[in-house]
C-alpha cells in the first residue's frame, strides 16, 4: 500500500478508507457523500465518490419502479453488475493513490454489505459504513421533490408520474431494507448511523484518526436552511499604500464601509433573523464590525487572521520582488503551496481554518469579516474551487458576499457597497499597481 503524507496535518500513512453509504432512496446519501468529498478535497485528501446509479444507468437509463422489485431477476442482475463495476473502478483508483473512496448506493441488505466488506477489505482498505436513517416525512418529501427534478432517471418526465414511481421504488427497497446491525450481527463493522439528519447518532468501532475525522465532520452537518456572509474589512491604511499584512486602522473610505455595513447586512439578512458575527483579531476587521447592531453576537477568532507574510509583512509586492526575487517567482509559480519565509502558505491557512469550517457546518446564519486570503480559502470550500485557482480569486473590498448552501452546490450573491476602494488584487507576474492609491476626501 502507498505511504503518503499530504502535508496537511492528516497523516494518511497507510490508511485508505472506503466510506460505504447505506440507506433507502431519498435519505440524503448523495448529499452526505458530496459534502464529505468536498471537505476532504479541500483538505488535500484525495477523495472520490462512486455513484452506483451512474453505472446502472449505462445499462438501464430510465427504469421504472419494477426494475427495483427484488423478484425481478433481470433488474437484480443489472443492479449487481453496476455495484461490481463501481467497486472495481474504486479499487483501481485506490491503487493509483486514492485515499478516501465513497461508495454511493443504498447497500440496504446485509448480503450486499457483506459482499462490499469482503471485496474491499481483501485489498487492505478500511471500510466504514455510513447510514442515513430517516423517518421524517417532511425531509423525505423534500428529497423526493429534489430527486424527481434533478435525477437523470426522471429527466423529461411528468413530475407527478415521476414522484409516484419514485415512491414505488422506495417501497420496493423497504421490503428488503435492513438498517445496519439491526439484528445485532454486524457488530464487527465500523459504522456511523445518523438518524433523522443528526437527531441521534450511533458510532461503532471507529479506529483511526482519519476515520474519526470523517465521522466528526458528518455528525456536525445539518440541513436547516441558512446562509454564510463573507466580507473583507473596510479598506485599511496599508491597503492604500499597497503594503501587505500588518495591523493597520481603516482608511477614511474603510470607515465609510464600516458605517454602511449594518444597512447592507440588514437588507441581505432581514430584520428578524439572528446573526452571529465572526471577525479576526486584527484591528481592521474589528473596526469594520463595530457599528453592527449590539444584539448580534460577536466573536473574534485568531484563526481568521490574515495569511502571515513572515519577513514580507508590511512590504509592497514591488519591494518583495526587489528583495526576494526568487521567493516572488516561487509564489507566482505555486501560490497555494508557497510559504513566506517565517510565515504561512495558503495550504497552512486552510489547515488552521478547519475548525472554522466545522463550526460553520454546525451553525446557523454567520457573518465573517476577515481578510483577502482567508476569505478566498473559505469561499473555495463552499464553491469547490481548485487549489490552483483559489489563491487568485478576486475578493474586492467593500463587497458583501452571501453564500447559501443547497442540496447540490452553493448559491452566491454579491452586493457592492458602492464605496470606492483600492484594488488589492494582483495578477501573476505583476506587482500590482493600485489604480487609486489616494482616496478622495483624504484619509
Ligand atoms: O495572497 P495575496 O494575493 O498576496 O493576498 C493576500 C494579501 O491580501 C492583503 C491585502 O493586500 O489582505 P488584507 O486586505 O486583509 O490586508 C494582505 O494583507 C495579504 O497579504
Amino acid at each position: 500500500m502507498p505511504r503518503k503524507t499530504n502535508g496537511v496535518g492528516v497523516q494518511a500513512e497507510d490508511a485508505q478508507i472506503c466510506v460505504v453509504m447505506v440507506g433507502l432512496p431519498a435519505r440524503g446519501k448523495s448529499y452526505i457523500a458530496q459534502k464529505a468529498q468536498r471537505y476532504l478535497r479541500w483538505l488535500s485528501i484525495p477523495a472520490r465518490t462512486f455513484n452506483v446509479g451512474n453505472y446502472r444507468r449505462t445499462d438501464a437509463p430510465q427504469p421504472t419502479a419494477d426494475f427495483f422489485d427484488m423478484n425481478n431477476a433481470e433488474g437484480e442482475r443489472k443492479r449487481r453488475a453496476a455495484a461490481e463495476a463501481a467497486v472495481a473502478d474504486m479499487l483501481q483508483w485506490f491503487k493509483s493513490g486514492g485515499v478516501v473512496g465513497i461508495l454511493d448506493a443504498t447497500n440496504s441488505t446485509k448480503e450486499r454489505r457483506q459482499w462490499v466488506m469482503d471485496t474491499i477489505s481483501k485489498e487492505g482498505i478500511e471500510v466504514i459504513f455510513v447510514e442515513s436513517k430517516c423517518d421524517d416525512e417532511a425531509l423525505i418529501m423534500g428529497n423526493i421533490r429534489d430527486v424527481k427534478t434533478t435525477s437523470p432517471d426522471y429527466k423529461g418526465q411528468d413530475p407527478e408520474t415521476a414522484a409516484l414511481d419514485f415512491r414505488n421504488r422506495i417501497r420496493n427497497y423497504e421490503k428488503i431494507y435492513k438498517s445496519i446491525n439491526e439484528d445485532g450481527d454486524e457488530n464487527d463493522y465500523t459504522y456511523l448511523k445518523v438518524m433523522d439528519v443528526g437527531k441521534q447518532v450511533i458510532i461503532n468501532r471507529i479506529q483511526d484518526y482519519l476515520q474519526s475525522r470523517i465521522v466528526y465532520y458528518l455528525i456536525n452537518l445539518h440541513i436547516r436552511p441558512r446562509s454564510v456572509w463573507l466580507s473583507r474589512h473596510g479598506e485599511s491604511m496599508l491597503n492604500l499604500e499597497g503594503r501587505i499584512g500588518g495591523d493597520a486602522a481603516l482608511s477614511y473610505r474603510g470607515e465609510e464601509y464600516a458605517r454602511k455595513l449594518p444597512d447592507l447586512v440588514r437588507q441581505s439578512v432581514g430584520d428578524d433573523r439572528p446573526l452571529t458575527v465572526w471577525t479576526s483579531t486584527l484591528k481592521r476587521t474589528i473596526a469594520t464590525a463595530r457599528h453592527l447592531p449590539k444584539h448580534y453576537n460577536q466573536l473574534q477568532w485568531k484563526a481568521l487572521d490574515e495569511l502571515d507574510a513572515g519577513v514580507c509583512d508590511g512590504l509592497t509586492y514591488q519591494e518583495i520582488k526587489d528583495r526576494y526575487p526568487d521567493d516572488f517567482a516561487a509564489r507566482d509559480d505555486d501560490k497555494y503551496n508557497y510559504r513566506y519565509r517565517g510565515g504561512e502558505s495558503y495550504r497552512d491557512v486552510v489547515i488552521r481554518l478547519e475548525p472554522i469550517i466545522m463550526e460553520l457546518e454546525r451553525s446557523e446564519d454567520i457573518l465573517i469579516i476577515s481578510h483577502q486570503a482567508v476569505i478566498r480559502c473559505i469561499y473555495a470550500y463552499f464553491m469547490q474551487k481548485d487549489q490552483e485557482d483559489s489563491p487568485w480569486l478576486p475578493v474586492p473590498l467593500h463587497t458583501l458576499i452571501k453564500l447559501t448552501p443547497r442540496a447540490y452546490g452553493t448559491d452566491e450573491e454579491k452586493t457592492s457597497a458602492n464605496i470606492k476602494a483600492v484594488s488589492t488584487w494582483r495578477g501573476k507576474g505583476s506587482t500590482a499597481k493600485h489604480e487609486d492609491p489616494v482616496p478622495e476626501g483624504g484619509i
